[in-house]
């Protein structure tokens, strides 16, 4: 369907038309017959009047005569051309003066059309109707581009015009704002230059094949990384399609995906943490063992877990309640959380009241220690659990367990033997610690100095 905004434009039978001339009865004539056809009319009879009333009313069109007292049809029609509000409006010369000379002098005065006379009515109506319909269409053409140019600078995706090679042509407001830069500064600049690795290298290979004229598909989708000004690299969808025109023009839009990225590494990490207590979940710390034991064997590094769990914490919740035992917890992991000191460290909640805190690089010396250390400043928080017969306050026992692994070891022997040191706590009293060395090499190098 025809949308109106893009609809061929009507012949204006309402059109409002200045008639300048001194002559009354050509005046008269032409008034009448541009009535008959249902125009609009105004007249006057001298260049300065024409210029008074052509700024006032806007007419869709003027005659005039070439020969008129004082300023004369030439020097109105010049000075109706230099002038912003009446520049615009078709200007047909009417005269007795039908030479080459005055006809040619007319249109390098800024005339649209020239007619001579005596007037052939017929040829009137003809002149006047073809000049409203252009000035319509031509209307109707700055109506459309001022519209497109309105979407295209209200879009919230970027939009831009690039050359074959890749150049920025155009950029619209957007586009600026996505890129971080000026429209002047945008101009003659290589998309390529715009965006961080990878997508940079991919983008300029992209346009060297299209160059070669090498075949390959048409429009382009990606994810790219713009690289902002302010030191921000900022993800952004990039869409290529070529435009129909004869010269080869890529159309690109950028729609910058930034909160999508945040939210979806938001998502992420909620799904890899534990909803009570806000530190890793056990997902997330089978993930990193699973990384951190490959690790250790590789570099041949002591890898240590310490499993920790909460002494009497079923009197805890049966005393307080299950909403102040959640408390609890959460006291206990942020004290766990603390622990875990270096970027590898991970403290997670492997499941109710039990922890645990992997430590990468760390020595069977350092585990304990930090085992203990945990163990004390649970204490230190003084919760009270009256009906604990361990101690009047909510205490752990921590098992830590260190392992030098090689490819001979199961991964879940490390879990196993911190726990089983967790409950040998237990056994020992509980708020008390346990460490234990274990794997393969050391219970060879165990069976060695034991001969
Ligand atoms: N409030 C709360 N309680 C939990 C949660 N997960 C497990 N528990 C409780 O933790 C308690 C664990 O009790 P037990 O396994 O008997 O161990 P315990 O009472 O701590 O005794 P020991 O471990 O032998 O010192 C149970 O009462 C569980 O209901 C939780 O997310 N929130």
């Amino acid at each position: 369907m025809n949308h109106p905004a893009f609809a061929t434009p009507a012949p204006q039978r309402q059109a409002a038309i200045l008639i300048v001339d001194d002559a009354p009865a050509s005046l008269g004539l032409l008034q009448d017959i541009l009535r008959n056809q249902g125009y609009r009319t105004f007249v006057a009879t001298s260049g300065e009047r024409a210029l008074d009333l052509a700024q006032r009313l806007q007419p869709d069109l003027i005659l005039l005569d070439v020969m008129l007292p004082g300023l004369d049809g030439l020097e109105t029609c010049s000075r109706l051309k230099t002038l912003p509000r009446t520049a615009d409006i078709p200007v047909i010369f009417v005269s007795a003066c039908s030479d080459t000379d005055d006809i040619v002098a007319g249109f390098d005065r800024g005339a649209a059309d020239y007619i001579a006379k005596p007037l052939r009515l017929p040829e009137v109506c003809a002149r006047v109707r073809a000049q409203l319909q252009m000035r319509a269409a031509s209307r109707s053409n700055t109506q459309q581009v001022e519209r497109l140019r309105m979407i295209v600078d209200g879009m919230d995706e970027g939009l831009m015009l690039l050359g074959q090679d890749g150049r920025i042509q155009y950029a619209n407001p957007a586009s600026q704002r996505c890129l971080g830069t000026d429209a002047r500064d945008l101009a003659g600049r290589g998309l390529a230059e715009l965006l961080a690795e990878p997508s940079a290298q991919e983008i300029e290979s992209w346009f060297d094949t299209r160059d070669t004229g090498a075949p390959g598909q048409a429009r382009s989708a990606r994810e790219v990384l713009v690289r902002h000004p302010d030191g921000s690299l900022r993800p952004m969808d990039l869409s290529l399609s070529p435009m129909a025109s004869s010269e080869q023009l890529w159309v690109a839009l950028l729609h910058d995906i930034s909160h999508h990225k945040q939210s979806e590494n938001a998502l992420q990490r909620a799904a890899l943490a534990d909803p009570l207590t806000g530190i890793a979940n056990r997902r997330h710390f089978d993930a990193c063992l699973e990384r951190e034991w490959q690790r250790a064997i590789r570099v041949a590094k002591p890898i240590s877990l310490l499993v920790l769990d909460v002494d009497h914490f079923k009197l805890y919740n049966d005393l307080f309640g299950h909403a102040a035992g959640d408390q609890c917890l959460q006291a206990v992991a942020s004290t766990l959380q603390s622990h875990a000191l270096r970027a590898t460290d991970l403290a997670a909640r492997y499941g109710g009241e039990e922890f645990v805190l992997l430590l990468p690089d760390t020595s069977h010396g350092g585990a304990a220690k930090l085992a203990e250390s945990i163990r004390h400043e649970v204490e230190r928080l003084r919760v009270p659990n009256p009906r604990s017969t361990t101690s009047g306050f909510v205490t752990v026992s921590v098992g830590a367990a260190t392992f030098v692994p090689s490819q001979f070891d199961d991964i879940r022997s490390l879990f196993l033997a911190a726990d089983r040191a967790m409950y040998d706590a237990k056994a020992a009293g509980r708020n008390s610690t346990k460490a234990v060395e274990g794997g393969f090499a050391w219970e060879a190098m165990q069976q060695a100095l034991a001969r």
